[in-house]
């Protein structure tokens, strides 16, 4: 076990960027609910730099850029309700476990660690990418970002996970690929490890001074 781990009961994962790398379908669901609009596709490469704040503010980003201005509510409104029905189509055609993750899992589930998953993309999409794979059954509670009234950079959702497997903070430690996570997992008093491989809207997570940071998460086991 790597040493951050000694004192942890509960790890906190973060989902996209950190256990899968989702921005292949995440991409085409942007590019079909533009399509749907009649307004150009982003594509991969723009929409892993937006994500991390949820499916609205997802939407938000990319109306903007293809609008070259702030999109309207009513016409954010719609642009989101299309997204969240091209991504249902197909949230996990191409969405893959990183390398290592498996590992991880597995055995720090052996160890007898309780694990959860906190994201901020909307719930309705966490059991079928956790069932398409196969890491479901590790988890014993998932948020995603409407679960609760505020998302991370909040630490709502972790504090609440805590309280759920009754772990005192300092016996925490959130694992993810952004600043949200970090902030999120310092605000809740956690131990945070952050993996520099996922979405950091193009910044190393570094910058954000996690307490480590592992090329894999394999590392942890
Ligand atoms: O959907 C998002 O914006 C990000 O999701 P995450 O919190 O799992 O990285
Ligand atoms: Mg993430």
């Amino acid at each position: 076990m790597h040493a951050l781990l000694s004192d942890i009961r509960l790890v906190v994962f973060d989902l996209d960027g950190t256990l899968v790398d989702s921005v292949p379908d995440l991409a085409a669901a942007v590019d079909t609910a533009l399509a749907d609009l009649a307004l150009p596709m982003p594509g991969e490469a723009k929409v892993r730099d937006w994500v991390g704040n949820g499916s609205r503010i997802l939407m938000e980003r990319a109306l903007e850029d293809a609008l070259g201005e702030a999109p309207a509510a009513a016409f954010l409104d719609t642009a989101h309700e299309r997204f969240l029905s091209r991504y249902g189509e197909a949230p996990c055609e191409r969405t893959r476990l990183y390398s290592g993750v498996g590992e991880a899992l597995a055995g720090l589930a052996a160890s007898g660690r309780r694990l959860a998953l906190v994201t901020n993309k909307p719930a309705a999409f966490i059991a079928p990418i956790l069932r398409a794979t196969g890491i479901e059954r590790y988890f014993g509670m998932c948020l995603g970002g409407d679960s609760l009234p505020r998302r991370k950079p909040d630490p709502l959702p972790l504090m609440h996970v805590a309280k759920h497997f009754d772990v005192a903070p300092a016996h925490c430690l959130m694992v993810g690929d952004s600043r949200h996570d970090i902030a999120a997992g310092r605000a809740a008093g956690f131990r945070t490890l952050a993996v520099p491989y996922g979405y950091n809207h193009g910044e190393p997570v570094a910058a954000s001074r996690p307490d480590e940071v592992v090329e894999s998460l394999a590392e942890l086991v």
